[in-house]
């Protein structure tokens, strides 16, 4: 017997029975979230934008999406050796495939599992399943760019700035990675905003560098937080961090951050002018300055204006000649050191992009350093690992600049007010995840020669 309304005056008579397909297990649906945003990523969408698309289109519980992100992000970031794996079982690497080798590899499922997840599995896809079901992703047999998951063309460059440590840095630059924090000292302390984090169940802890910096482990949902809303943290990795505090502006002074992008730097740059003094932020791109504001304001941030420059002249810059106490050329870049926070940038960087981009720096340093007033300081950076655009280039700028110093990093510390000694030997400060625990970056301390005294 079955119970049914009944119709309401003039609706029609009872309603043809509804057939509705079963809803899909979560493991489809997972399976089916994965495989979708990989053939996006593959058509050349960046990954991040692509999993905020799945996110926003449906609401997933919150377990359903981090594994959802982790598997994707696993599938890109351990590409050469799912697909060395593939090649082995005689299956064609695409996002399926790529699939069944990351549950089979990266989370060591069992047939079953894999079932549960592709009820319907195409053959070439089982047979693959048959062949990796029990192995691990490393093989002795791999060769070390597969094993690094790193494109051919960049291993020779990072053998070069690596040298023996090669296999671990590489490693450990595609490894998974958690969060870090800069706490807003315009607002409160570091001790201040670890509490804050943690009324909402973040657990965060200093990093060892930065004097403002915290660390949590995983992905929590930062920008859910009262701290983060309240302007007590900012998302920001701890290398950036003592990239901008190394640039020691102080307050009263006049500092351009020359490509602020979307004011990462900026908002950290402005913590230790205490807002007094005016912070200039320019970029090419408009709309990544433009989304600086809601940064600034939640940071309470009041001495910085924003100003877009032409890509590669401005009259506005021609009048800031020698205007500016410290200058931050925060350089666009392949991004080599941020690798594991962008697993797919590795796959899109080329050698011609190299090459755009290494010109495109010297440019700019050019550029910047005739904004830097005689006694003044230039500071350029670079989250890249890449000898090209890191020291060669700073060599190169000096050769055409000698009115130009480098500050050995040693010397620059202090500003940073750091617990720990300079942590590293050469004159640059030059970070990398295997050694630092931060991502790989770089950053030279350049000052101008004071003007010579007027002639008598
Ligand atoms: C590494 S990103 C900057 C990141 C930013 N400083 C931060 O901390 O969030 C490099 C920036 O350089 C900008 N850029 C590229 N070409 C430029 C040019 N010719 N002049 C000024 N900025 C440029 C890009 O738009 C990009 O925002």
């Amino acid at each position: 017997m079955s119970f049914s309304r009944p119709p309401r005056s003039g609706a029609p008579g009872p309603a043809a029975p509804v057939h509705r397909r079963p809803r899909p297990k979560p493991e489809a649906e997972i399976a089916d979230a994965v495989i979708d945003a990989l053939v996006a990523v593959e058509s050349g969408r960046a990954a991040d934008k692509v999993l905020k698309a799945t996110f926003d289109r449906r609401k997933w519980p919150p377990p359903m999406r981090s594994r959802i992100a982790r598997l994707t992000l696993g599938i890109i970031r351990w590409r050469a050796q799912l697909d060395w794996w593939l090649e082995r079982a005689g299956c064609r690497p695409q996002p399926m495939s790529r699939f069944v080798a990351a549950l089979a590899l990266i989370e060591g499922a069992e047939k079953g599992v894999i079932r549960k997840h592709l009820p319907r599995i195409p053959t070439p896809e089982a047979h693959a399943m048959d062949e990796l079901v029990g192995h691990s992703l490393d093989h002795p047999d791999q060769p070390t760019a597969i094993a690094a998951n790193l494109p051919d063309w960049l291993m020779p460059r990072l053998a070069a700035r690596f040298g023996k440590r090669l296999l671990p840095e590489a490693q450990a630059l595609c490894a998974e990675t958690g969060l870090d924090m800069r706490a807003n000292i315009l607002k409160g302390s570091r001790d201040g905003a670890i509490a804050a984090l943690a009324e909402d169940g973040i657990i965060a802890v200093p990093t060892p560098l930065s004097p403002v910096g915290l660390r949590v482990e995983g992905r929590p949902a930062i920008a859910r937080s009262r701290a983060w809303r309240d302007g007590l943290v900012e998302v920001q990795d701890e290398a950036s961090q003592l990239a901008a505090l190394i640039l020691g502006a102080r307050p009263g002074e006049r500092v351009l951050d020359f490509c602020a992008g979307a004011g990462g730097k900026t908002l950290a740059i402005a913590g230790t002018m205490a807002n007094k003094g005016r912070l200039i932020a320019t970029d090419s791109d408009e709309r990544r300055l433009e989304q600086a504001v809601p940064r600034l304001r939640r940071a309470d941030v009041h001495n910085v204006a924003r100003h877009a420059i032409g890509a590669e002249g401005d009259r506005w810059l021609n009048r800031q000649k020698g205007a500016f106490d410290r200058v931050l050329v925060d350089a666009p870049c392949t991004g080599t050191g941020t690798f594991r926070r962008n697993p797919d940038a590795k796959w899109r960087t080329s050698p011609e992009e190299l090459e755009h981009l290494t010109a495109l720096q010297a440019r700019l340093l050019d550029r910047a350093a005739t904004l830097v007033r005689p006694g003044g300081r230039l500071v350029y950076a670079t989250c890249s690992v890449l000898i090209e655009e890191d020291d060669a280039q700073i060599e190169a700028f000096l050769a055409r600049h000698p009115d130009f110093r480098v500050v050995p990093v040693a010397e620059a510390w202090a500003a940073i007010g750091s617990p720990r000694p300079v942590p590293v030997d050469g004159p640059y400060l030059s970070l990398s995840p295997a050694l630092h625990g931060t991502d790989g970056f770089f950053a030279a301390v350049l000052e101008r020669g004071a003007a010579a005294p007027p002639a008598v």
